[in-house]
């Protein structure tokens, strides 16, 4: 197994894009978020605001019922389309033609939900973040692996890891599974924690940024948000997931010194976005 290749600012300098001056949201990229259920539109929120706190011209929500306003009020920069269900999503219909996808944040493992998501991934072509709900849902679906499209990026957690890949006894025996697993289905795994490392295949990176103020309430969601963001931007999936987590965890660094550890929360990270971004410029 090769050493994982770091994340560093020199490495992201090369992938980062400036923003053309001439650009229009109509060619910044249009990001869907599918995301929340009854008691958790705060996923849906985070990962929406984040998404259009980076970077792409439009983005469109989709959530239940339940989450209308809460969305709307929130963040009114975000298009909202609803399900049919009050309390979960229970299809998953849109007329627009977005350039990302993420999908997973709060939704519940409703048999509805699971349901629309099958659905959703038999057609789907799109690019895609998979997270949360949609990664406990796949992992109780195997045979649905077989829908995802090439380079999908999955997002797991440690736990979500273990419930795709199974349990690991050392960090060796994790990269080994993770890289198979990589290779099987041909998807992008982000597997967060401390550090968090991006398997692509053989290789494997490592992100530098980042610290223990993002051990918070949401900061999955809002890295959904950010890389779905970077993909509806033309960025390929794997610069999308490395400039993602760097960003994300660059965040933290900066708040860091104003929010200490414990009072930072997951919208610092979309506030702290924009020192994030310019960081790069
Ligand atoms: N405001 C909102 O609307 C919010 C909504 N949210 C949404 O809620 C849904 C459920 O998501 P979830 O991640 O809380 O539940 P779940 O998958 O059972 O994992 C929990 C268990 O995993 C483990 N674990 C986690 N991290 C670990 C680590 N770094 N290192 C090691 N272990 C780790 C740990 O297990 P333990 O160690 O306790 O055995 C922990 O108990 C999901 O859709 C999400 O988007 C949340 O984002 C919160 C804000
Ligand atoms: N101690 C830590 N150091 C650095 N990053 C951390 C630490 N703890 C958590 N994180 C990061 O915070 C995020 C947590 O994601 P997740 O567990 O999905 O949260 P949630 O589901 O509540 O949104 C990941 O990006 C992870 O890498
Ligand atoms: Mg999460």
């Amino acid at each position: 197994m090769k050493a994982p290749i770091l994340i560093t600012q020199a490495e992201i300098q090369q992938i980062y894009k400036p923003i053309n001056p001439k650009t229009h949201k109509g060619i910044q990229g249009h990001a869907a978020i599918i995301a929340g259920s009854y008691g958790k539109i705060g996923a849906a929120v985070l990962a929406s605001k984040a998404c259009i706190k980076s970077g792409c011209g439009l983005v469109t929500t989709h959530i239940p019922k339940c989450g209308y306003e809460i969305l709307q009020s929130t963040i009114p920069e975000v298009m909202v389309v609803t399900a049919t269900h009050e309390k979960y999503i229970s299809e998953i219909i849109f007329d627009i033609k977005p350039q990302a996808i993420g999908i997973g944040p709060g939704i519940g493992q409703e048999p509805n939900t699971q349901k629309a998501f099958q659905e959703f991934l038999k057609t789907n072509k799109t690019p895609l973040v998979i997270d949360a709900d949609a990664l406990n849902i796949l992992s109780q679906n195997k045979s649905w692996y077989d829908l995802l499209q090439p380079d999908t990026i999955l997002t797991p957690h440690p736990k979500e890891l273990e419930r795709l890949i199974g349990s690991w006894r050392s960090e060796i025996e994790k990269l080994v599974r993770a890289t198979e697993f990589s290779k099987q289905h041909q998807v992008i795994i982000v597997m967060k924690g401390a550090p968090t490392q991006i398997v692509n295949g053989e290789s494997v990176y490592e992100n530098t940024t980042g610290n223990a103020a993002l051990a918070t309430a949401g900061s999955g969601d809002v890295l959904t948000g950010i890389i779905t963001s970077l993909l509806a931007q033309g960025y390929l999936p794997i610069k999308a997931a490395q400039l993602g987590v760097y960003i994300h965890g660059l965040t933290a660094d900066i708040a860091l010194p104003e929010t200490g550890y414990q009072s930072f929360i997951a919208s610092d990270i979309i506030a702290n976005l924009g020192k994030a971004f310019l960081a790069l410029d």
